[in-house]
């Protein structure tokens, strides 16, 4: 191993950039704890990564003492199994890598003596029910994928990015993806397939509602292991509902047609939360306000002749809105600014993302929003209540594509010179 000159002061790094995903068919339940293995399929649609991304620089050098990792600018301990797991099983498949302008050569077999230094960073609040998990393990296996030179493809990275947490096996993919949970003991067929990419269906929009809430969820390994346990709506749910509507999932995405798939996307979501109610205990993962929007999303959608938004909940109590396209957006935008006015007179911190929806709803100020009239599916009935307050922001985004490399070196969150964070 090592470079010409026998010098050990080398780093050879390699940063990635990977999306973030939302599920419309939900993974909720694991047939194997340690492996992560899924008891059903599910589906997911990737959110850009213009708007909400996790960027990891990888660093490998004969000089770094141990494996280290630091988490938006935090250092955070590797030893947890799950990131064990994902750095053991990239090891494994490690190959030769030159870097001929540099002068470095790793053989196959250096692989396991060198240590690695990770830098990460989410562009978005971490453990915010925003999935940082799984954009931040699907990022971290393909960036070291891409660093120690994998042959493996896309699917097989998936395998292992499912290893560290199971969203994050969607997130390998652009457009909208399919988790196959695969039968196999273990493991090797619990993989991620695309479904279709990102430019397919590109008239969607997707605005998340970020609800404020002080307390604490139940996080959805806990939550989804005592759902196994205890709720008989779940085996019911895993083995007759899911493998039918992941076949009409898929022929509603494949057709674009937004009408089954708003219906399948929010009878899924609350089937979800009605596993997560028949937990012994129950789990509540919504609140007042997730199901003030679910309730604003349906009296709409019941007024016109085709349902306009579909909308989707994890495991929190944060609102995913997914509109038919930017008119829809438009017309979403400006009710759940009606109910949901901000508190403070920032609009342009209220509604972050793609603020272009803004402009089409024809919202420039705080003037406009409060010259907003009630909408007119709630006319004939008593003036509505608003709920100034109870959402922290909106983020305006769409589907995106999937995880990308980031040539640029100023980009990298590691230092080149000594693979220290920047
Ligand atoms: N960029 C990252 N790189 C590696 N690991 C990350 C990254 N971001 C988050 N994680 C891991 O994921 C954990 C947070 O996952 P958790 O499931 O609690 O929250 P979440 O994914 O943001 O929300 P949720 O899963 O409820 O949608 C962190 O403690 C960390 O271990
Ligand atoms: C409700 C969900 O978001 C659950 C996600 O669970 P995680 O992937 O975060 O759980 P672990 O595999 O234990 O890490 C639904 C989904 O994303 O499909």
């Amino acid at each position: 191993m090592g470079m010409a000159g026998e010098s050990r002061n080398w780093v050879l790094m390699v940063t990635a950039q990977t999306p973030t995903n939302i599920a419309v068919i939900k993974y909720w339940g694991k047939r194997d704890e340690n492996l992560i293995l899924p008891i059903n399929d599910s589906i997911s649609v990737t959110l850009d990564p213009n708007h909400l991304c996790t960027t990891t620089t990888v660093a490998v050098s004969p000089s770094f003492k141990q494996d280290r990792m630091w988490l938006n600018r935090k250092e955070i301990s590797l030893s947890g199994g799950r990131y064990q797991n994902c750095l053991r099983e990239i090891r494994n498949r490690a190959c030769d890598v030159e870097d001929k302008k540099k002068g470095i050569k790793i053989l196959k077999e250096d692989w396991g003596k060198l240590h690695l230094h990770i830098a990460s960073y989410n562009n978005f609040p971490t453990a915010a029910g925003l999935a940082s998990s799984a954009a931040g393990f699907a990022c971290l296996v393909f960036a070291l994928a891409k660093l120690m030179n994998l042959k493996e493809d896309q699917s097989q990275l998936s395998a292992i990015a499912r290893q560290g947490s199971g969203s994050a096996c969607r997130s390998l993919y652009g457009g909208f993806v399919k988790w196959i949970m695969g039968k196999e003991e273990n493991g090797s067929d619990s993989l991620a397939v695309q479904l279709t990419d990102e430019k397919q269906w590109d008239d969607l929009v997707i605005v998340i509602a970020v609800v404020s809430s002080r307390q604490k969820e139940t996080s959805s390994t806990s939550g989804m292991r005592e759902s196994v346990k205890t709720s008989l709506l779940l085996q019911h749910r895993a083995k007759e509902i899911v493998p039918k509507r992941i076949l009409q999932m898929e022929e509603a995405i494949k057709n674009c047609d937004f009408t089954s798939f708003a219906q399948l996307t929010c009878a899924d979501s609350n089937q979800f939360h009605a596993v997560c109610m028949d937990s012994c205990p129950p789990i509540f993962y919504m609140n007042d306000t997730s199901h003030r929007i679910i309730n604003i999303a349906e009296k709409w959608n019941r007024s016109e002749e085709t349902p306009q938004v579909a909308y989707t909940f994890d495991a929190g109590p944060n609102a995913v809105l997914i509109a038919r396209n930017r008119q829809t957006a438009a017309l979403l935008i400006q009710r759940l600014l009606y109910y949901f006015p901000p508190n403070s007179d920032d609009l342009n911190s209220y509604v972050i993302g793609d603020k272009s929806i803004l402009q089409d709803a024809g919202l420039t100020g705080m003037k406009d929003v409060e010259g907003l009239p009630p909408p007119p599916e709630t006319k004939d009935n008593i003036p509505s209540q608003k709920y100034k307050g109870d959402v922290s922001h909106f983020i305006c985004t769409r589907p995106g594509r999937g995880p990308v490399l980031l040539a640029d070196e100023s980009l990298a969150l590691l230092d080149s010179e000594n693979g220290l964070p920047k």
